[in-house]
């Protein structure tokens, strides 16, 4: 089943001279349910960009979202719940909040969701936590945990909604090589375990053979 389809996405800047830079020039991707999808490319080829329209975060220039069977445009009036609700995110700009432990933390997009949580939002958290081995880690702050340990947590966080579509940004960017290695192989775990979709983008080819499936983008196209 296909979770999500875009065609023939276009997204241009404007540099520092006013000039045009055309990053995505029509990209096509259909993913289906289930599948755990790695995107590398260059600096500056766009993957950021890309994952941030797949996040709704940005609105395309062109082209077509669809994300289970919904036309997703950013305007939309139930974006928001849409994003909070079907999309997990582990963005490297999403940090963890310094002033609430990691069960906390893990348990923010909930509390974002409907002001409080419950005693099962709880236990899932914990569930998610064994799952990604930090059971021990579950009443430390942020500052207090290693780059691994917090990496982990960013992953629980972003599962936490139960996401049909879980997108991550350079998971493992600020991890050494071992730690990289191991968060690369729990999303591949999460992904069979859980069943969750899962779209990943690393400039790391080592990282990205991780996943089943891996995409290049190169010259604003997907290959
Ligand atoms: N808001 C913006 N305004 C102007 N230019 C932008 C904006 N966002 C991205 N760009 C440009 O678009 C291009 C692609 O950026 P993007 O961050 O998507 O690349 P990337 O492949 O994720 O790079 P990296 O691997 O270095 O993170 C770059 O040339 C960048 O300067």
């Amino acid at each position: 089943m296909t979770i999500l389809k875009l065609s023939n996405i276009q997204k241009s800047f404007k540099d520092g001279e006013n000039r045009i830079n055309h990053v995505l020039q029509g990209i096509d991707l259909t993913v289906n349910q289930g599948e755990f999808v790695s995107i590398t490319g260059a600096s500056g080829s766009g993957k950021t960009t890309l994952l941030s329209i797949l996040g709704t975060l940005l609105p395309p220039d062109e082209g077509s979202y669809i994300l289970n069977d919904q036309e997703i445009t950013t305007s939309s009036a139930d974006i928001a719940s849409i994003r909070n609700k079907q999309i997990g995110f582990v963005f490297q700009n999403h940090r963890l909040m310094p002033q609430y432990t990691a069960l906390e933390n893990i348990l923010m997009p909930v509390l974002a969701s409907k002001n409080s949580t419950s005693a099962e939002d709880e236990a899932y958290a914990k569930q998610l936590m064994e799952l990604t081995q930090i059971s021990k880690i579950a009443n430390q702050y942020p500052g207090t945990l290693s780059g691994g340990e917090a990496s982990r947590v960013t992953v629980c966080r972003g599962l936490i909604m139960k996401p049909h579509l879980l997108l991550a940004d350079e998971p493992t960017g600020q991890l050494d090589r071992e730690n990289a290695k191991n968060i690369a192989s729990l999303l591949s775990e999460v992904n069979k375990s859980l069943g969750t979709t899962i779209l990943m983008v690393t400039h790391s080819d080592e990282i990205a053979q991780t996943a089943n499936k891996t995409l290049t983008l190169q010259d604003g196209k997907l290959q």
